[in-house]
This record gives C-alpha cells, sequence and structure tokens, in this order.
C-alpha cells in the first residue's frame, strides 16, 4: 500500500512528504524491472524510479541493439558465400543508416512496451535521478521516497582509460551513435565488448583494428576458445586486423578530424573512430552509499551476501553494480528471485552464480558453460580432471572458398565424468548452448551425453558422440 508521510523539515521550515513503497527499486533495467514487476505479483505497492530510457543497458545500449547489428554482420557473411552456393548476387552498397534507423524505431518501441508494463502492472514510475539522504529515503528532484525494502539495480557504465587524448574516442555507448560506417575503426579491448563490436565493424567493411593488451583475446575464457577465436582473427580470411600486445600512448586528433592512435607497437593514422571497449565501472559513486551504510569493494561494486543483502539492513542490490556475471539474465533471475523471497515467503529463494551459461557474438561465436579446464583442475585436481575435445569443418564451409572451423570441449570430473563444463566455438554456438546448460546444471554425465541420440547433420552432435579421453596438460 503506497503511504505518504508529512515530515517537518527543520531547516527548510517547510511541510515536504515521503512517498512510501513496500518496495521501492532504483534502477530501471533488466534488474529493477524483472524485480518490481514480480514482487507487484504478490500484491505489494511497488515505486521504480529511473532516470535514462527504461529497459537499460540491454535494452538501449547492450544486447538488444547489438544483436541487431550482429545479426546486421551475418548478412554481410553470407553475401561472402553466396556465390560458391550458385548465386550471382551483386551487391551495390551497404547503408548503415537504414539498419540504423530501424534499429532505433525497435528500440523506442521496446521502451514504449516496458513503460505500457510497468503501468499495466501498476508500478509507480518514478522519473528521474535518485540517491539516499541520511534517512534512508531516496531523493528524486527534491522528492523523497521510502521503501520498506529497497533494491539498487542501477547497472554501470563504460570504462574510459586514463590516457593523453582518450575524449576523442567513444564507447560501447557511442558505437550505437554513429551516424555511418566508419571507414576506418579502432577498437582497443579483450573481452566480450570489444570483440563483437570489432567483428560487425569488420564484416560490415569497415578496416577495423583490435589492440589488445596481451596475445589472446577472451583471455578468461577456456583456453580452447581464447585460442580459437584469437587464431581465426588472426587468419587472413578474417577481416578484422588483431594488434597483439599494444596498448595505446596517446591519441591525437588532426586538422582534418582524423585520429592519430599512438601504441607501444606503432601509430595507427587516418583513425575515424576509436572505441574504447576495456570493461565497465559501476555506477555507485553518486548514490551516497556511505550515508545509509552500503560498502561498496574497491572498484565500486556494492557488496551483497548469496541473498542479495547489502550491508545496510533492507538494502538489497542485483545485476551489473554488484559486479557478478554482467548479464541480463543473471540480474533478471537475482531480481526475480529476490521478490519470491521478500514477498512471497520463500525465505531460501536465491540465485547461486554457478552454471551461468554466456555466448559471445564475435565471428565466429564462442559459447561457454560450467567450469573452464583450468577451473575444474584447480577445484579438482588434475587426476580427476577429463577432457574430451572435437574440431571438425562445420558442413556450412564445405563447398565455399572460406573456411571456419568449430571446435569443442567437454570438462568432466570424477571416475563418472560428471559433465562440469562445455565449450564451444563456431558457427551455431549461440543456438546450441542453452539446452545442453540444462545437462550441465542437472548434473549430466559423459554418459548420459554418449547415450543421446546425436542429431544428424549438425554441429551440435559433436557434443554427445565425442571419444578418446584426454588429460589436462
Ligand atoms: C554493448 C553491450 C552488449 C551487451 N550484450 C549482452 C548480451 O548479449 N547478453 C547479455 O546477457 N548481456 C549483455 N550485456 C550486459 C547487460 O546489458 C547487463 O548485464 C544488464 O543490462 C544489467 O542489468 P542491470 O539491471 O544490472 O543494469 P542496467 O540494465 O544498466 O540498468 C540500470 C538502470 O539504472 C538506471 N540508473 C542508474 N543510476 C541511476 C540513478 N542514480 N537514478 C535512477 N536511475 C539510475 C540506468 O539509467 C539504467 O537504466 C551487454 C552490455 C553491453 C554494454
Ligand atoms: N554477449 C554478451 O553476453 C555480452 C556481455 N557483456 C557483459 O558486459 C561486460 C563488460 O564488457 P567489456 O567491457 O567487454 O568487459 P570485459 O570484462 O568482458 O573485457 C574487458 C577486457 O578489456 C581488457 N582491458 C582492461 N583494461 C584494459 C586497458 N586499460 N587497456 C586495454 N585493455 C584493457 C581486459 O582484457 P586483458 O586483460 O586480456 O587485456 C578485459 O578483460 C562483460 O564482462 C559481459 O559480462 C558485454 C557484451 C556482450
Ligand atoms: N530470445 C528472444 C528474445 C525475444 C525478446 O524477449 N525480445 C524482447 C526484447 S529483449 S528485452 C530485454 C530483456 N528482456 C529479456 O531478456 C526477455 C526475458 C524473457 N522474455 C523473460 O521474460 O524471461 C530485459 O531487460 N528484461 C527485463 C524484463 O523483462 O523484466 C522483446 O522484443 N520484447 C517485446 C515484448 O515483450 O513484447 C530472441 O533472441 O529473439
Amino acid at each position: 500500500m503506497l503511504i505518504i508521510r508529512r515530515v517537518f523539515s527543520s531547516t527548510r521550515k517547510v511541510m515536504t512528504e515521503v512517498k512510501e513503497f513496500d518496495y521501492l527499486v532504483l534502477g530501471g533495467g533488466s534488474g529493477g524491472i524483472s524485480s518490481a514487476r514480480r514482487a507487484r505479483e504478490f500484491g505489494v505497492s511497488v515505486g521504480l524510479i529511473e532516470s535514462g530510457r527504461l529497459g537499460g543497458t540491454c535494452v538501449n545500449v547492450g544486447c538488444v541493439p547489438k544483436k541487431v547489428m550482429y545479426n546486421c554482420s551475418l548478412h554481410a557473411e553470407f553475401i561472402r558465400d553466396h556465390a560458391d552456393y550458385g548465386f550471382d548476387v551483386t551487391v551495390n552498397k551497404f547503408d548503415w543508416k537504414v539498419i540504423k534507423k530501424s534499429r532505433d524505431e525497435y528500440i523506442k518501441r521496446l521502451n514504449g512496451l516496458y513503460e505500457g508494463g510497468l503501468n499495466g502492472s501498476k508500478v509507480e514510475l518514478i522519473r528521474g535521478r535518485g540517491s539516499f539522504a541520511e534517512d534512508g529515503t531516496i531523493v528524486v528532484n527534491g522528492q523523497k521516497y521510502r521503501g520498506k525494502q529497497t533494491l539498487i539495480a542501477v547497472g554501470g557504465k563504460p570504462t574510459i582509460p586514463n590516457i593523453k587524448g582518450a575524449e576523442y574516442g567513444i564507447d560501447s555507448d557511442g558505437f550505437f551513435d554513429i551516424p555511418d560506417l566508419p571507414k576506418k575503426t579502432v577498437v582497443v579491448g579483450a573481452g566480450y565488448i570489444a570483440v563483437e563490436i570489432a567483428g560487425v565493424l569488420a564484416n560490415l567493411g569497415s578496416d577495423t583494428h583490435l589492440l589488445i593488451r596481451y596475445d589472446k583475446v577472451l583471455r578468461t575464457f577456456d583456453k580452447l576458445l581464447s585460442d580459437e577465436l584469437t587464431a581465426d582473427i588472426d587468419e587472413p580470411t578474417n577481416p578484422l586486423n588483431l594488434h597483439k600486445n599494444t596498448q595505446v600512448t596517446e591519441v591525437i586528433k588532426n586538422a582534418d578530424g582524423l585520429l592519430t592512435v599512438k601504441t607501444n607497437t606503432g601509430d595507427i593514422e587516418g583513425v575515424e573512430t576509436l572505441i574504447w571497449a576495456i570493461g565497465r565501472d559501476p555506477l555507485t559513486a553518486e548514490l551516497n552509499l556511505d550515508k545509509v551504510g552500503v560498502k561498496t569493494d574497491n572498484k565500486g561494486h556494492i557488496i551483497v551476501d548469496k541473498y542479495q543483502n547489502t550491508t545496510a539492513p533492507n538494502i538489497l542490490s542485483v545485476g551489473d553494480d554488484t559486479g557478478k556475471f554482467l548479464l541480463t539474465p543473471v540480474a533478471i533471475a537475482a531480481g526475480r528471485r529476490l521478490a519470491h523471497r521478500l514477498f512471497n515467503g520463500e525465505t531460501e529463494n536465491h540465485l547461486a552464480y554457478e552454471n551461468i551459461a554466456t555466448i559471445v557474438f564475435s565471428h565466429p561465436l564462442v559459447g561457454t558453460v560450467g567450469l573452464t579446464e583450468a577451473e575444474a583442475v584447480e577445484r579438482f585436481g588434475k587426476d580427476n580432471v577429463t577432457l574430451y575435445k572435437s574440431r571438425f569443418n562445420p558442413m556450412m564451409f564445405a563447398v565455399t572458398k572460406h573456411k571456419e572451423k568449430a571446435s569443442m570441449k567437454l570438462v568432466c570430473v570424477g571416475a563418472e565424468e560428471k559433465v562440469v563444463g562445455v565449450h564451444i566455438f563456431g558457427i551455431g554456438s549461440d543456438e546450441m548452448l542453452q539446452g545442453f546448460a540444462v545437462a550441465v546444471s542437472m548434473g549430466a554425465t559423459k554418459k548420459q551425453f554418449d547415450q543421446t541420440i546425436a542429431i544428424h547433420p549438425t554441429s551440435a552432435e559433436e557434443l554427445v558422440t565425442m571419444r578418446g579421453a584426454v588429460k589436462p596438460e
């Protein structure tokens, strides 16, 4: 039930109203919206504060517009192989403006759908930027709001390095504003966003240079995935130019508006667009968290226990601002489970942060669920880990001049060979992984994988027909 309480303010000698909710949510992204709407299903009053566009990072400058651009670049890839399949197709041009316009319209529709969804479920939407006051309320545009329970789900923003001229670059938010395909692009970073954005731009025809600090992309992923993607990007057939062991030292803007990107391995001239993709920082610095006793780690991530409780009573947090698995389905699942725990009496309901499947929309694709080989060895010991691997030419490229490998690994533990990790690289990985994630989270063994009849001819069948166990190196 919504309560409005009149409070006497001693400093300004005026009466202010504190609006009270059973559940007050700060941030209308994946975590905040999903938790708010689920809470309403349990009949409690919910207020949701959002300073920007509804839907947060994922809908506006993340997963959704990224996937549209990835799909767009897939068309470019398939055009490459059309002739080998017998099609005589002439492509006159690619018009970035066309896809940008329809992508932006789609996102606008989604913003509206989210607003409609919140209205429909009677979540009160509060527009503006919120921060905590000492009395535990959240202040938005001078108005105070109090939650019996308060959820912080403010997400994060891209990290910009402290380098001379860094301001001439853009970040992943800026990528979605680019008005036309840049002729020459430099992307800095070795994680998800760097390989995804660089892959899109390169496949659409921008002369794209990916600058990585070390010698591999996706270094935190299983070695097979990191090795395979790095090797593929390094192939002359991959339109992306990889610069290993390269760090930017300075960025200069020239009179013609183009950039010179100076690095320890040489200068890159004539750069139209420079994109920083080196990680994300939580948006917690301006929330006045210290006023209410919510502790953060040294990077500003909110410290939570397994129930998403912060260090302050009745203040909770989910999603990117907690710094664990920065993925939309994780924020959504944590937010929904929290609503069940707080408002539906499910006292033990929480998200266990394990066996979380994820896809990197690189060219080719990367998919992973469970433990990497290195993690399994560390946790169970080398002698208890068994690996199965397969590397093959997907049939899509059997008759084409362009070749791409697929590569897969199962990480198994114990005498029963429980499958604790599935790592896949290559075409089709994105739609292949979800089902295998179910198997891994159910604790399936290699024998159960083998007993599953293959679907032929698919890449996925490799995962249920692997032979020849090997030990970790
Ligand atoms: C380029 C890119 C691509 C991505 N692709 C994928 C993908 O393919 N798959 C995937 O699973 N994940 C992907 N992600 C990650 C995903 O977007 C995030 O994990 C997810 O959005 C996190 O949700 P959240 O609710 O924690 O935060 P957010 O979605 O960031 O929402 C936080 C909201 O809080 C609001 N806010 C912040 N501070 C305040 C304040 N003080 N007052 C009021 N409102 C505030 C913000 O405006 C924002 O709307 C991608 C991210 C990026 C950047
Ligand atoms: N498909 C999906 O589900 C997607 C998910 N996301 C989520 O968003 C998160 C943020 O993405 P992203 O920004 O790519 O972050 P990531 O953490 O994935 O990768 C950033 C990488 O940049 C490199 N790096 C860090 N600092 C520097 C520096 N100063 N100079 C050069 N390189 C540096 C590091 O790699 P190294 O140490 O090897 O140099 C680091 O791993 C991801 O972790 C992911 O959770 C984002 C996009 C897509
Ligand atoms: N898997 C499908 C996804 C389709 C989908 O869900 N599309 C959304 C855009 S992703 S919108 C971004 C993201 N949504 C999702 O991730 C979808 C979640 C899933 N449907 C669920 O409810 O669990 C999110 O932030 N969710 C927070 C929340 O839902 O509370 C859409 O078009 N919706 C129009 C509509 O619903 O009418 C695909 O890839 O095509």
